[in-house]
């Protein structure tokens, strides 16, 4: 017997054991492999069948501007009927104009206009709706006590409420036809809570709540829920933000880049097309889309894994982020305080 020293034999005597170790190991791996083959093959029941955009009716609230507008030139591109619903005549004729501009052929309808969020005229006028996406969204950054109180309420009636209204005109015939979907465009400021959003946040959180349910209430009628978390995009409701939004604000969502609409839209529309509950744009998206799923939905196998594989991952380097928005809110305090002081010796 080979033996270093006393100590050492003991661990030796148990070198019997090591194929039998081996052996367990591989049974172990083998029950792995199969587990996930099994998942791989049951998961035909777990993903939808795409939707067909092409012929489809797709409804797209904040149609006339920004996110909504590229939203509707992708459906538009792939030969589906649009109707557009926000409150400016004026932006929603331009919208149209632009809109059409992409026809992929002339027997194609255009774009219906109309004011405020007649989605049930829509769908008599129409046809029933094959896609709604609510987009018509509001941001407002800026600190919680700089906050007008009402403005509190007038977000969450914009973003959250103004989400219910048309999902309400259309699921009744959704559920009869036992075919839909149904996006609610969130923020990744949906998923975590940022210096300056103490009133955009919260109507984005609403959104996913929401949707979890509705998701469940109305999977067995073949009907697909999805929420788009984007980040910063270029839009014009973005420029409008900007104008008085806190450094503080600034900085931290800069970590997550600048996105152009048009590009989140494709990865929007193809979301909902393929009935992915989660639709998240860019590699912080990503990130943070596995960290929060939390018990949302899972529409694919390969979904399902990776959050399994790369949570711990994720949450480590979310601390590291956490530790540098934080030390930005520092930074910009200490500014802000010389500041104060060079006014005072002024
Ligand atoms: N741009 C960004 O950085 C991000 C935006 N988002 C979200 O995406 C959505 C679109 O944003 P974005 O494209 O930037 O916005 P825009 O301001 O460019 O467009 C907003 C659209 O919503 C419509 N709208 C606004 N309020 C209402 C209302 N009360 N009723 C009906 N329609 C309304 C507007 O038309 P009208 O004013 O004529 O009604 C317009 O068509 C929003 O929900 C936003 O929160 C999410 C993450 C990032
Ligand atoms: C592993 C963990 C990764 C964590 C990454 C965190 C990145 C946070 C950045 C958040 C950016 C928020 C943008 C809000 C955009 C928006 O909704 C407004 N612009 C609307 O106009």
């Amino acid at each position: 017997m080979f033996s270093l020293g006393e100590g050492f034999s003991v661990w030796s005597d148990f070198s019997g054991w090591r194929p039998l170790l081996l052996v367990m190991l591989l049974v172990v791996g083998a029950f792995i492999v199969a587990f996930v083959l099994l998942l791989y093959m049951v998961s035909p029941l777990i993903s939808p069948r795409p939707l067909k955009l092409n012929g489809a009716h797709v409804v797209v609230t904040g149609g006339s501007s920004g996110i909504g507008k590229c939203i509707a030139i992708e459906c538009f591109k792939h030969g589906a009927f649009i109707t557009l619903v926000a409150r400016d005549e004026g932006k929603l004729l331009r919208a149209k104009k632009e809109i059409e501009k992409h026809s992929i052929n002339d027997k194609q309808v255009g774009v219906a206009d109309f004011l405020k969020s007649s989605v049930l005229w829509a769908q008599e006028k129409l046809g029933p709706v094959d896609m709604l996406i609510n987009c018509a969204g509001k941001s407002v950054a800026a600190k919680f006590e700089d906050i007008e109180v009402g403005l509190f309420r007038r977000l969450m009636e914009t973003n959250y409420l103004g989400s219910i209204y048309p999902t309400r005109a259309v699921i009744h015939t959704m559920k009869e036809r036992r075919l839909g979907r149904i996006v609610f465009v969130s923020s990744q400021a949906g998923q975590v809570g940022l210096f300056g959003y103490t009133a955009y946040s919260p109507s984005k959180f609403a959104l996913r709540g929401l949707a979890e349910s509705l998701q469940m209430e109305v999977k067995s009628y073949n009907i697909y829920i999805t929420v788009a978390y984007p980040p910063d995009t270029d839009t014009p409701g973005f420029q409008e933000e900007n104008k008085d939004k806190p450094l503080e604000t600034k900085l931290i969502s800069e970590t997550s880049g600048l996105c152009q609409p048009d590009q989140v839209a494709k990865i929007i529309v193809n979301d909902a097309v393929q009935g992915n509950f989660n639709s998240s744009i860019g590699p912080d998206g990503y990130m943070l889309s596995a960290l929060t799923c939390g018990m949302s939905p899972v529409t694919s196998i390969t979904e399902g894994l990776q959050q399994i594989v790369t949570m711990g991952l994720f949450r480590t380097i979310a601390l590291f982020y956490l530790g540098s928005f934080d030390s930005i809110v520092r930074r910009c305090m200490m500014q802000q305080g010389k500041c104060a002081d060079v006014e005072k010796k002024d």
